[in-house]
């Protein structure tokens, strides 16, 4: 099974300066789902970005399978909030692209690409350019480009920042769907602690000054709803909102562990 790991990681961005991130150390496997929630500046993009491979470590280590972590790699897929997809290309065609940076052939990736535009609900909108489509629709064909090359790892930035109440509790679904079915262990930066709640089987939470881990817990809210419980009875469990206040908590009770 694939594992990307954390090791007593510490990131600074000027050599002399205080630590952005401290000790952190945490493992990502195929197959969970785990958001990191915390206050503005306590380094959770820098955590994404160390696991992404676009930053090195100053201390510590970033492993896949106990081999050290590079730079960015084909198993690592990375969404972010303003999504980067091409305006002159067709919907099918920005999904497509991974696959043919991976030098798969027209035919095999253009259905590749119309399968997960279907399994996002757009299959009707392959042939659209991208500015004829929502934000919605924007962050969905996002998810599915990043998912075109079959990543183990699935690294989102906010993803849904953007999006309003009503789309985001769509995506919601639709992101517990995908990751389901393509198992791909999936790390998400949110600010939303429901979002973090509801979709994730671990929650990780930064406090800022240097960012460290100060709660790290597993929830199960999101499997139950891929076995048909219903998200709003989910969110007036009890379960759900004492962990509600946990988390709450830890974000602003620096005292916390
Ligand atoms: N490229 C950079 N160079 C120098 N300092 C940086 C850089 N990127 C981030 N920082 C600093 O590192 C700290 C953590 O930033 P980071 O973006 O990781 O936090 P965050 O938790 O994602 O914040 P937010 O919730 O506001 O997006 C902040 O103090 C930020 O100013």
């Amino acid at each position: 099974m694939s594992i990307l790991s954390l090791h007593n990681v510490s990131l600074r961005y000027d050599p002399d300066g205080e630590p952005v991130l401290e000790d952190v150390t945490l493992d990502l496997a195929r197959g969970d789902f785990i958001s990191v929630i915390g206050r503005s500046g306590s380094g959770k993009t820098s955590l994404l970005n160390l696991a992404a491979g676009f930053l090195p470590p100053s201390s510590g280590r970033v492993l896949i399978n106990s081999r050290p972590v590079t730079g960015p790699g084909p198993d690592r897929a990375v969404v972010f909030q303003d999504d980067a997809l091409y305006p002159w290309q067709t919907v099918v065609e920005n999904v497509a692209l991974p696959l043919k940076l991976a030098g798969v052939a027209p035919a095999e990736r253009l259905q590749t690409a119309r399968r997960l535009l279907d399994s996002v609900g757009l299959g009707e909108h392959g042939q659209r350019r991208i500015w004829q489509l929502s934000g919605g629709q924007r962050q969905r064909i996002g998810i599915a480009r990043a998912l075109a090359a079959r990543p183990e790892f699935l690294l989102m930035d906010e993803p849904l920042g953007a999006l309003d109440a009503m789309t985001r509790e769509m995506m919601h679904g639709l992101i517990l769907k995908l990751w389901n079915d393509s198992r791909a262990g999936t790390l998400l930066i949110t600010h939303s602690v429901e979002e973090a709640l509801f979709l994730s089987t671990r929650v990780v939470v930064l406090a800022p000054f240097p960012g460290r881990i100060v709660l790290n817990e597993p929830f199960d809210f999101g499997r139950r709803f891929l076995s048909g419980e219903n998200p709003r009875v989910l969110k007036s469990d009890p379960a759900f909102i004492a962990a509600r206040e946990r988390l709450v908590t830890a974000i602003h009770d620096e005292e916390t562990v």
